[in-house]
């Protein structure tokens, strides 16, 4: 009970906090414990993926359960047709953004989810499973935003055990999920693994530890590359614009997160790139050469190196208003659709040099079209005093991205 207190007690901010409840044995004992506390107000919510036959009857069973507590309770329907690629990784992405939408929807600044430290040693095994490097051993994340809302993982440092126990001993309902005894699957075949290894003292507690020191680590090297990228990097027309001297002075790994950073940013890829051709960009960046990689090219302009975006990677025609290549939000009334610039684009801005921008920058940004008529470019100050209108910025700018990086 003071762990839950103690978990109710850190969540930010004031209001209705929303709490992330399966069923399964986690997220029953966390409503259970957290409902006592009674600190804030709750509401509580259930996703059903329409996977399992049974799913929609358990759901119905969490709201049972809730409305004994004197709680709201919502089922999130995940409507979708044929799943391409992974369907767990799908299922699990589908489930924060339904997630993530109720809470917007009702006012709701932070979800909990139940991950306990169980599931945190199975993700450390699996990091090591792969000779994964600091961010896998660091484990998952006690916090983080997504679609405006705040989700955190109070239970990071509670057994899976003492959670059973704590219903055990009350008598109270869970549903115990066949797959988590499905050898089939990784994080079960770690779990087993696991139970083996506390003859040699490695416990799930022990590991929850581990993943928390390397976290701290983690979090100091964040400071450290937005320091950097606040010293030596400017964001100019979407392009990043890095200082090569100061660079080739940053320690390696800082160098190596701040240029995987702002490949990631530029490219919108929620993959960190592969380390190869992360390690031929920097090694490119900093002797004055010139790499791709994930849609983004680095080449050397005087004592800066300059990473744009690669032309036949960016992304469709949007109409205006709409967020194109995942980053630019051109607004304005009136006629037109957004795509790059492009060369045949350029040919049509005359003056284009006026505006200090590289060829190869200014042809990635965004430009208003009429069919094949060139309406307005905002980088280049092109077509503006006919359609004053017409602004066009990025979603979200590098130094904020670091911050939640
Ligand atoms: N169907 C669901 N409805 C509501 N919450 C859920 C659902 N499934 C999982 N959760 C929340 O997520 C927590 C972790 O669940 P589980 O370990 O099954 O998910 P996971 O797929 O491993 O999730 P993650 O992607 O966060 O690692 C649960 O304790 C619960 O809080």
């Amino acid at each position: 009970m003071e762990s839950a207190r103690r978990a109710l007690s850190s969540v930010p901010g004031e209001g209705v906090v929303g709490l992330a409840v399966s069923g399964g044995g986690d997220s029953m004992a966390m409503l259970h414990l957290l409902a006592g506390v009674a600190a804030r107000p709750l509401a509580v919510a259930t996703v059903d993926h329409g996977l399992r036959r049974e799913a929609a009857a358990e759901a119905v069973q969490v709201g049972q359960v809730c409305a004994g507590l004197g709680l709201p309770h919502a089922v999130l329907r995940w409507e979708h047709g044929a799943v391409a690629g992974n369907l767990m990784e799908a299922a699990r992405a589908a489930r924060y953004g339904l997630l993530a939408d109720w809470a917007r929807a009702g006012g709701i600044g932070t979800v909990l989810v139940a991950h306990t430290a169980d599931d945190q040693a199975e993700t450390v095994l699996l990091g090591l499973a792969r000779a994964a490097g600091l961010d896998g051993l660091a484990g998952m994340r006690p916090a983080w935003t997504q679609g405006g809302v705040a989700f955190a993982r109070p239970f990071l440092g509670v057994t899976r055990a003492a959670l059973r126990g704590f219903l055990q001993d009350r008598g109270l309902w869970f549903v115990d999920d066949p797959s988590n005894d499905d050898t089939g699957f990784d994080r079960v075949k770690m779990r087993r693994a696991l139970a083996g290894l506390a003859g040699v003292g490695i416990t799930a507690p022990g590991l929850a530890a581990v993943a928390r020191h390397l976290a701290a680590v983690q979090a100091d090297l964040r400071g450290l590359v937005a320091d950097a990228a606040a010293r030596l990097v400017v964001e100019r027309a979407g392009a990043l614009e890095i200082d090569r001297a100061g660079f080739a002075a940053l320690p390696g790994e800082v160098a190596r997160r701040l240029v995987q950073a702002a490949v990631m940013w530029m490219s919108g890829a929620l993959h960190v790139p592969r380390a190869a051709g992360l390690a031929q960009m920097v090694a490119a960046l900093g002797a004055g050469g010139s790499a791709t990689l994930g849609g983004c090219r680095m080449m050397p302009r005087g004592g800066l190196a300059v990473l744009v975006r690669e032309p036949r990677s960016l992304g469709p025609e949007v109409p205006l208003g709409a967020v194109w290549d995942g980053r630019w939000q051109v607004q304005g009334t009136g006629p037109g659709v957004v795509r790059a610039l492009g060369a045949e684009g350029l040919a049509q801005v005359p003056d284009w040099r006026a505006a200090g921008l590289a060829r190869a920058v200014a042809v990635t940004t965004p430009a208003v079209w009429e069919g094949g008529r060139l309406l307005a470019v905002p980088a280049l100050g092109f077509g503006l005093t006919d359609r004053q209108d017409i602004t066009a910025t990025l979603t979200a700018g590098f130094g904020l991205f670091l911050l939640s990086h």
